[in-house]
């Protein structure tokens, strides 16, 4: 565990367990990160069991990240880091045309096998645009009109795969390893992490080029109070049986996931999966 992991896992822990001790309620109403004496002095308060149970606390629960409310729309500033919306004008053909189109960011996505549970590990998290998907019809304008009750935030939390946008200049395997080890908390090598292939995405909007990776991890891979994001990230990490991620993609199903996840389950199904016990 690097040592920024470790302050940042004993900062989150300490927040979460607010009533478990005057070292942990101390963190969590101050804003400062808390530091290696908080952990000493936590740790002789509540003895070292104390910490690992505080740590498995540590994933995100749904709980918290259904915790929705205020929702309202706005104009996108020009200064977004994320989106930048632009009109491409061109002649094909000899004919004038133009398309509207978003910059957004390129991306990773990593299909995640724990080898020694035979589990597919994927993340779960709320997304606003899957929300505003649901509720569009009936959102108004700024979208404060919307009955909660009837769309409640549990239903634009979606099932993905571990993934996250290349926002520096490092090799996009890096990024992978840092996404896999941030989001789902697993820290391994980069060249453990094999380079499966990249495709397109958005094609009518921003045609950004996403690179999927594959990674077999085993438990003791695991950095215990790593995983479910970092800064405000809230994010839950969920295990998959192969028999569970078949159903998945079963004729029929309506999932709340992108299609790149389908893909990274259907190739892990057809390309690595153990083959099925008779
Ligand atoms: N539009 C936006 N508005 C505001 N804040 C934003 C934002 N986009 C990103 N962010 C911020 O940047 C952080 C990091 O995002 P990630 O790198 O985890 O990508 P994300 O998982 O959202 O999408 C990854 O997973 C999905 C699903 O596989 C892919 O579609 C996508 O290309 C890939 O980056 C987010 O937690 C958020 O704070």
């Amino acid at each position: 565990m690097t040592g920024k992991y470790f302050i940042m896992s004993i900062t989150r822990t300490l927040k979460t367990l607010t009533t478990a001790s005057p070292v942990c309620r101390q963190v969590a109403s101050s804003s400062r990160p808390a530091t290696v004496r908080d952990a000493t002095v936590f740790v002789s308060q509540r003895s070292i069991f104390g910490l690992i149970s505080c740590c498995k606390l540590f994933s995100t629960s749904s709980s918290a990240m259904e915790d929705i409310t205020n929702i309202h729309y706005g104009p996108l500033p020009a200064d977004s880091p994320y989106v930048k919306p632009f009109r491409f004008y061109y002649t094909q053909n000899g004919k004038q045309k133009n398309w509207d189109l978003l910059k957004v960011h390129d991306s990773v996505s990593i299909v995640i096998f724990n080898v020694t549970r035979q589990k597919l590990v994927f993340v779960k998290q709320f997304r606003p645009a899957v929300y505003h998907g649901l509720v569009s019809a009936e959102a108004g304008e700024d979208g404060r009109s919307i009955d909660m009750k009837k769309f409640p935030p549990s239903l634009a939390v979606t099932l993905e795969l571990c993934a996250g946008i290349v926002d520096k200049p490092i090799p996009w395997v890096d990024i992978a390893r840092e996404e896999v080890l941030e989001e789902c908390g697993y820290d391994v090598l980069s060249e453990r992490i094999e380079e499966i292939m990249s495709y397109r995405s958005g094609v009518g909007t921003s045609g950004s080029l996403q690179t999927l990776f594959y990674v077999e991890v085993k438990d003791e891979d695991k950095v215990p109070a790593a995983g479910g994001g970092v800064d405000d990230e809230l994010i839950e990490v969920v295990e998959y049986s192969l028999e569970e991620a078949r159903k998945l993609t079963a004729k029929g199903n309506v999932l709340t996931s992108p299609p790149s996840f389908l893909f990274g389950v259907l190739w892990f199904l057809t390309n690595r999966a153990p083959p099925a016990k008779a």
